[in-house]
């Protein structure tokens, strides 16, 4: 059986505002194995986002763990979640989130000058992910001079720029028209494939079902498998 590297253990989040209070997961289990590619579908509002954003640390839950294999993550100091944060984890967002003042190779070398990679080292990654993902030919353009399909390649490459294990995506294909959004979604597909990276990719769109090999639906906060 292959290696279980994420998993949510009666995962909780309330949000509360002065004179409200959602419960926007209502204890979800879920196991990410090694190199598995999974969907997580659900409507608006059901909880989607904030699932991706605890099992990224990049936000606490109000009850529950999660585990990065035997690591309780959210039991660790600020600076180790940082470390787990940076290095095991790569993120991708409907909005692509470059600086458009850098180049494209620049962008994907943030990740790695933050993680303390010499920078020609960062260089020589950055543009071997930019051909991985085919923007080979773009290693000097700036954000504003590519497509919003290109865009989010590089959102990918420099999700990818750390070697991460997992890579969560966020309604990586929400922007695109439904073509461009095939080819970031096979583009996933093949470096999960060439990478053995394990992905978890909330979408709405069922047509990327054929994709996957698990797809998770959440409704109003509960997992259904
Ligand atoms: N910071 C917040 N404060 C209060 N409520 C919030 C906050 N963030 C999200 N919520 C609520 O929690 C629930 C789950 O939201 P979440 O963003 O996780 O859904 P989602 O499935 O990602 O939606 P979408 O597909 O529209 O992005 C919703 O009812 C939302 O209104």
């Amino acid at each position: 059986m292959s290696e279980i590297v994420l998993k949510a253990v009666n995962l909780r989040k309330v949000y509360e505002t002065e004179n409200d209070r959602v419960e926007a997961l209502k204890g979800i289990n879920l196991s990410l194995k090694r190199g598995e590619f999974s969907l997580l579908m659900g409507a608006s509002g059901s909880g989607k986002s904030t699932l991706l954003h605890i099992l990224g640390t990049l936000d606490r839950p109000t009850g529950g763990k999660v585990f990065y294999k035997d690591l309780d993550l959210f039991s660790l100091p600020e600076k180790e979640l940082a470390f787990f944060r940076n290095k095991k984890v790569g993120f991708v967002f409907q909005f692509h989130y470059l600086i458009n003042e850098l180049s494209l190779v620049e962008n994907v070398m943030i990740p790695m000058l933050l993680a303390g990679a010499p920078k020609r080292k960062a260089k020589e990654r950055a543009e071997y992910l930019l051909q991985t993902i085919g923007l080979g030919h773009r290693l000097s353009h700036r954000p504003f001079e590519i497509s919003g399909g290109e865009k989010q390649r590089v959102a990918i490459a420099r999700a990818l720029a750390n070697d991460p294990e997992i890579v969560l995506a966020d309604e990586p294909t929400g922007n695109l028209d439904t073509e461009t959004a095939k080819s970031v979604l096979t583009l996933m597909k093949e470096l999960n494939r060439k990478f053995g990276t394990t992905f978890l990719i909330a979408t709405h769109n069922r047509e990327l079902e054929k994709f996957a090999d698990n797809v998770y639906f959440i409704k109003d906060g509960v997992l259904i498998a």
